[in-house]
Protein backbone atom coordinates (compact mmCIF):
# COMPACT_ATOMS: atom_id res chain seq x y z
CA UNK A 1 0.00 0.00 0.00
CA UNK A 2 1.17 3.63 -0.51
CA UNK A 3 2.80 4.89 2.39
CA UNK A 4 3.61 1.35 4.07
CA UNK A 5 7.54 1.91 3.87
CA UNK A 6 9.40 0.23 1.34
CA UNK A 7 12.80 0.66 2.66
CA UNK A 8 13.68 0.34 6.57
CA UNK A 9 17.32 1.36 7.40
CA UNK A 10 17.93 0.90 10.95
CA UNK A 11 20.95 1.51 13.13
CA UNK A 12 22.87 1.63 10.20
CA UNK A 13 26.99 2.17 10.54
CA UNK A 14 29.42 1.97 8.19
CA UNK A 15 33.76 2.25 9.11
CA UNK A 16 36.35 2.46 6.73
CA UNK A 17 39.14 1.87 9.14
CA UNK A 18 39.49 4.55 11.59
CA UNK A 19 36.93 6.67 9.22
CA UNK A 20 33.10 6.39 10.36
CA UNK A 21 31.24 7.25 7.51
CA UNK A 22 27.53 6.40 8.82
CA UNK A 23 26.97 6.34 12.33
CA UNK A 24 23.76 4.67 13.84
CA UNK A 25 21.54 5.63 11.19
CA UNK A 26 17.36 5.23 10.88
CA UNK A 27 15.33 6.38 8.40
CA UNK A 28 12.40 4.80 6.46
CA UNK A 29 11.48 5.59 2.70
CA UNK A 30 7.33 4.99 2.11
CA UNK A 31 6.33 3.17 -1.10
CA UNK A 32 4.91 5.69 -3.82
CA UNK A 33 6.87 8.44 -2.26
CA UNK A 34 10.29 10.64 -3.82
CA UNK A 35 12.42 10.27 -0.11
CA UNK A 36 15.79 12.40 -0.72
CA UNK A 37 18.87 12.48 1.42
CA UNK A 38 20.44 15.46 1.63
CA UNK A 39 24.06 16.60 3.38
CA UNK A 40 26.86 18.39 3.08
CA UNK A 41 30.02 16.95 0.82
CA UNK A 42 30.83 14.33 2.72
CA UNK A 43 28.00 13.15 5.42
CA UNK A 44 27.93 9.89 3.91
CA UNK A 45 24.81 9.97 1.56
CA UNK A 46 27.05 7.79 -1.28
CA UNK A 47 28.18 5.24 1.35
CA UNK A 48 24.54 4.73 2.73
CA UNK A 49 23.54 4.01 -1.02
CA UNK A 50 25.95 1.77 -1.67
CA UNK A 51 24.96 -0.34 1.55
CA UNK A 52 21.46 0.11 0.08
CA UNK A 53 23.11 -1.43 -3.05
CA UNK A 54 25.11 -4.41 -1.76
CA UNK A 55 28.33 -2.04 -3.09
CA UNK A 56 29.58 -2.14 0.65
CA UNK A 57 28.72 -4.50 3.36
CA UNK A 58 27.36 -2.54 6.71
CA UNK A 59 29.85 -2.97 9.88
CA UNK A 60 26.43 -2.44 11.07
CA UNK A 61 22.98 -1.85 11.11
CA UNK A 62 20.16 -3.92 9.09
CA UNK A 63 18.20 -2.55 6.02
CA UNK A 64 14.90 -4.05 5.10
CA UNK A 65 12.96 -3.91 1.81
CA UNK A 66 9.50 -4.90 1.62
CA UNK A 67 7.45 -5.19 -1.52
CA UNK A 68 3.85 -4.13 -2.30
CA UNK A 69 3.12 -8.14 -2.12
CA UNK A 70 4.32 -8.31 1.00
CA UNK A 71 7.92 -10.16 0.44
CA UNK A 72 10.92 -8.28 2.29
CA UNK A 73 14.55 -8.37 1.92
CA UNK A 74 17.23 -7.68 4.33
CA UNK A 75 19.58 -6.89 1.82
CA UNK A 76 22.99 -6.31 4.19
CA UNK A 77 22.76 -10.07 3.10
CA UNK A 78 22.30 -9.91 -0.11
CA UNK A 79 25.25 -9.31 -2.89
CA UNK A 80 24.57 -6.64 -5.54
CA UNK A 81 23.13 -8.72 -8.31
CA UNK A 82 20.69 -9.93 -5.67
CA UNK A 83 19.64 -6.53 -4.67
CA UNK A 84 18.81 -6.04 -8.23
CA UNK A 85 17.77 -9.22 -9.51
CA UNK A 86 15.47 -10.00 -6.55
CA UNK A 87 14.58 -7.24 -4.41
CA UNK A 88 14.16 -5.29 -7.22
CA UNK A 89 16.64 -2.01 -6.57
CA UNK A 90 18.21 -0.21 -9.27
CA UNK A 91 20.44 2.48 -8.73
CA UNK A 92 22.54 5.60 -11.08
CA UNK A 93 25.84 6.59 -10.05
CA UNK A 94 27.32 10.49 -9.62
CA UNK A 95 29.35 10.10 -12.79
CA UNK A 96 27.42 8.52 -15.54
CA UNK A 97 28.22 5.22 -16.17
CA UNK A 98 26.23 4.04 -19.57
CA UNK A 99 27.85 2.21 -22.05
CA UNK A 100 29.65 5.17 -23.95
CA UNK A 101 30.24 2.76 -27.54
CA UNK A 102 26.90 1.37 -27.32
CA UNK A 103 23.59 3.28 -28.88
CA UNK A 104 21.02 4.76 -26.94
CA UNK A 105 18.77 1.67 -27.60
CA UNK A 106 21.37 -1.41 -26.68
CA UNK A 107 21.79 0.36 -23.31
CA UNK A 108 18.36 0.23 -22.50
CA UNK A 109 18.62 -3.73 -24.25
CA UNK A 110 21.54 -4.08 -21.75
CA UNK A 111 19.24 -3.47 -18.54
CA UNK A 112 17.13 -6.17 -19.56
CA UNK A 113 19.96 -8.69 -19.91
CA UNK A 114 18.38 -11.09 -16.96
CA UNK A 115 15.20 -11.42 -18.60
CA UNK A 116 16.33 -11.82 -21.94
CA UNK A 117 18.83 -14.65 -21.03
CA UNK A 118 16.26 -16.15 -19.36
CA UNK A 119 14.02 -16.52 -22.79
CA UNK A 120 17.00 -17.39 -24.39
CA UNK A 121 17.34 -20.87 -22.31
CA UNK A 122 20.89 -19.50 -21.82
CA UNK A 123 21.43 -18.55 -25.77
CA UNK A 124 20.31 -22.04 -27.12
CA UNK A 125 16.78 -20.98 -27.73
CA UNK A 126 17.83 -17.60 -28.81
CA UNK A 127 20.28 -18.80 -31.59
CA UNK A 128 17.72 -20.89 -33.25
CA UNK A 129 15.07 -18.15 -32.81
CA UNK A 130 12.65 -20.26 -30.43
CA UNK A 131 9.00 -18.31 -30.72
CA UNK A 132 9.54 -17.76 -26.67
CA UNK A 133 13.14 -15.53 -26.98
CA UNK A 134 11.69 -13.69 -29.74
CA UNK A 135 8.65 -12.38 -28.21
CA UNK A 136 10.58 -11.70 -24.94
CA UNK A 137 13.06 -9.89 -27.54
CA UNK A 138 10.02 -7.58 -28.84
CA UNK A 139 8.58 -7.02 -25.37
CA UNK A 140 12.49 -5.62 -24.33
CA UNK A 141 12.80 -3.48 -27.34
CA UNK A 142 9.13 -2.10 -26.95
CA UNK A 143 9.86 -1.13 -23.11
CA UNK A 144 13.24 0.45 -24.28
CA UNK A 145 11.13 2.25 -26.84
CA UNK A 146 8.76 3.05 -24.49
CA UNK A 147 11.48 4.57 -22.19
CA UNK A 148 13.43 6.11 -25.26
CA UNK A 149 10.23 7.81 -25.98
CA UNK A 150 9.83 9.17 -22.52
CA UNK A 151 13.15 10.94 -22.54
CA UNK A 152 12.82 12.76 -25.77
CA UNK A 153 15.29 10.29 -27.46
CA UNK A 154 13.64 7.75 -29.72
CA UNK A 155 15.08 9.66 -32.57
CA UNK A 156 18.50 8.88 -31.56
CA UNK A 157 17.95 5.47 -30.73
CA UNK A 158 20.77 4.08 -32.78
CA UNK A 159 23.24 6.87 -31.53
CA UNK A 160 26.47 6.08 -29.35
CA UNK A 161 25.44 6.91 -25.76
CA UNK A 162 28.83 8.55 -25.96
CA UNK A 163 27.79 11.03 -28.03
CA UNK A 164 24.53 12.33 -26.40
CA UNK A 165 24.68 15.72 -24.69
CA UNK A 166 25.31 15.42 -20.87
CA UNK A 167 21.72 16.00 -20.01
CA UNK A 168 20.57 13.21 -22.57
CA UNK A 169 22.96 10.78 -20.97
CA UNK A 170 21.58 11.49 -17.47
CA UNK A 171 18.21 10.48 -18.39
CA UNK A 172 19.03 7.79 -20.59
CA UNK A 173 20.83 6.50 -17.02
CA UNK A 174 17.82 6.90 -15.01
CA UNK A 175 15.71 5.11 -18.31
CA UNK A 176 18.24 2.37 -18.21
CA UNK A 177 17.30 1.73 -14.53
CA UNK A 178 13.68 1.82 -15.66
CA UNK A 179 13.99 -0.46 -17.89
CA UNK A 180 14.87 -3.51 -15.45
CA UNK A 181 11.38 -2.47 -13.42
CA UNK A 182 12.39 -1.71 -10.17
CA UNK A 183 10.69 -0.74 -7.14
CA UNK A 184 13.51 1.13 -5.37
CA UNK A 185 14.70 3.85 -7.80
CA UNK A 186 18.51 4.83 -6.25
CA UNK A 187 19.69 8.31 -7.86
CA UNK A 188 22.57 9.84 -7.29
CA UNK A 189 22.86 13.17 -7.41
CA UNK A 190 20.76 13.06 -10.88
CA UNK A 191 20.47 16.84 -11.42
CA UNK A 192 24.47 17.33 -11.18
CA UNK A 193 25.52 19.16 -14.39
CA UNK A 194 22.25 19.79 -15.76
CA UNK A 195 21.16 23.53 -16.41
CA UNK A 196 17.75 24.62 -15.14
CA UNK A 197 15.56 23.35 -18.00
CA UNK A 198 17.38 20.38 -18.06
CA UNK A 199 16.45 20.00 -14.15
CA UNK A 200 13.39 20.90 -14.88
CA UNK A 201 12.66 18.08 -17.23
CA UNK A 202 14.69 15.69 -14.81
CA UNK A 203 12.06 16.88 -11.80
CA UNK A 204 9.05 16.00 -14.19
CA UNK A 205 10.31 12.65 -15.46
CA UNK A 206 10.82 11.63 -11.60
CA UNK A 207 7.39 13.20 -10.67
CA UNK A 208 5.54 10.89 -13.39
CA UNK A 209 7.55 8.22 -12.29
CA UNK A 210 6.05 8.58 -8.39
CA UNK A 211 2.47 9.47 -10.32
CA UNK A 212 2.70 5.96 -11.80
CA UNK A 213 2.94 3.93 -8.40
CA UNK A 214 4.81 1.51 -8.90
CA UNK A 215 8.85 2.93 -8.21
CA UNK A 216 9.36 4.43 -5.28
CA UNK A 217 12.58 6.70 -5.25
CA UNK A 218 15.03 7.55 -3.14
CA UNK A 219 17.17 10.31 -4.13
CA UNK A 220 20.79 12.34 -3.37
CA UNK A 221 20.50 15.82 -4.75
CA UNK A 222 22.41 19.06 -3.67
CA UNK A 223 20.39 20.91 -6.17
CA UNK A 224 17.68 22.08 -3.22
CA UNK A 225 15.73 23.59 -5.78
CA UNK A 226 14.84 19.97 -7.28
CA UNK A 227 15.04 18.68 -3.74
CA UNK A 228 12.46 21.25 -2.29
CA UNK A 229 10.55 20.45 -5.58
CA UNK A 230 9.39 16.87 -5.89
CA UNK A 231 10.59 15.04 -2.51
CA UNK A 232 7.90 13.97 -0.17
CA UNK A 233 10.38 13.06 2.67
CA UNK A 234 14.10 14.31 3.01
CA UNK A 235 16.19 12.62 5.60
CA UNK A 236 19.64 15.39 6.71
CA UNK A 237 23.15 13.49 7.11
CA UNK A 238 26.00 15.43 8.67
CA UNK A 239 29.05 13.53 9.62
CA UNK A 240 27.42 10.10 9.08
CA UNK A 241 24.55 10.96 11.49
CA UNK A 242 20.99 11.90 10.62
CA UNK A 243 20.29 15.63 11.97
CA UNK A 244 16.65 16.30 10.91
CA UNK A 245 13.86 13.68 8.88
CA UNK A 246 10.79 15.10 7.51
CA UNK A 247 9.02 17.51 4.98
CA UNK A 248 11.02 19.44 2.70
CA UNK A 249 9.45 22.59 4.42
CA UNK A 250 10.07 20.90 8.06
CA UNK A 251 14.26 20.24 7.16
CA UNK A 252 14.36 23.94 5.07
CA UNK A 253 13.64 25.59 8.43
CA UNK A 254 15.47 23.29 10.66
CA UNK A 255 18.52 25.27 12.41
CA UNK A 256 20.47 22.18 12.57
CA UNK A 257 20.48 21.83 9.10
CA UNK A 258 21.20 25.44 7.84
CA UNK A 259 24.02 25.22 10.11
CA UNK A 260 25.73 22.00 8.96
CA UNK A 261 25.24 23.38 5.18
CA UNK A 262 27.20 26.47 6.49
CA UNK A 263 28.88 24.83 8.40
CA UNK A 264 28.56 26.05 11.92
CA UNK A 265 30.10 24.05 14.94
CA UNK A 266 27.19 22.50 17.27
CA UNK A 267 27.95 24.94 19.54
CA UNK A 268 26.69 27.98 17.39
CA UNK A 269 23.49 26.69 16.45
CA UNK A 270 21.37 28.36 18.94
CA UNK A 271 22.95 31.96 18.04
CA UNK A 272 22.22 30.69 14.27
CA UNK A 273 18.47 29.88 15.49
CA UNK A 274 17.74 33.47 17.49
CA UNK A 275 19.25 34.97 14.10
CA UNK A 276 17.45 33.24 11.59
CA UNK A 277 14.34 33.92 13.93
CA UNK A 278 13.62 30.13 14.30
N1 LIG B 1 35.77 3.36 0.19
C1 LIG B 1 36.06 4.26 1.11
N2 LIG B 1 37.19 4.18 1.83
C2 LIG B 1 37.49 5.10 2.78
N3 LIG B 1 36.72 6.16 3.09
C3 LIG B 1 35.57 6.29 2.41
C4 LIG B 1 35.17 5.36 1.38
N4 LIG B 1 33.97 5.76 0.87
C5 LIG B 1 33.64 6.88 1.54
N5 LIG B 1 34.59 7.19 2.46
C6 LIG B 1 34.57 8.33 3.39
O1 LIG B 1 33.31 8.33 4.01
C7 LIG B 1 32.85 9.67 4.20
C8 LIG B 1 31.50 9.83 3.54
O2 LIG B 1 31.67 9.80 2.12
P1 LIG B 1 30.44 9.78 1.11
O3 LIG B 1 31.02 9.71 -0.26
O4 LIG B 1 29.49 8.75 1.52
O5 LIG B 1 29.81 11.22 1.37
P2 LIG B 1 28.71 12.00 0.53
O6 LIG B 1 27.76 12.58 1.52
O7 LIG B 1 28.16 11.13 -0.52
O8 LIG B 1 29.57 13.17 -0.12
P3 LIG B 1 29.39 13.97 -1.50
O9 LIG B 1 28.16 14.83 -1.34
O10 LIG B 1 30.63 14.80 -1.57
O11 LIG B 1 29.29 12.97 -2.59
C9 LIG B 1 33.93 10.58 3.64
O12 LIG B 1 34.76 10.98 4.70
C10 LIG B 1 34.66 9.68 2.67
O13 LIG B 1 35.99 10.08 2.52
Amino acid sequence: MSGDPILEVDNLAMRFGGIVAVNGLSFAARHGEITALIGPNGAGKTTVFNCITGFYKPTGGTIRLSHRDGKSYQLQRLNDFRISKIAKVARTFQNIRLFPGMTALENLMVAQHNALMRASGLTFLGLIGAPSWRSAEASAIELARIWLKRIGLLERADDAAGNLPYGDQRRLEIARAMCTTPALLCLDEPAAGLNARESAGLSELLMSIRAEGNTSILLIEHDMSVVMEISDHVVVLDYGVKIADGTPQHVRDDARVIAAYLGVEDDEVAAVEQELGL
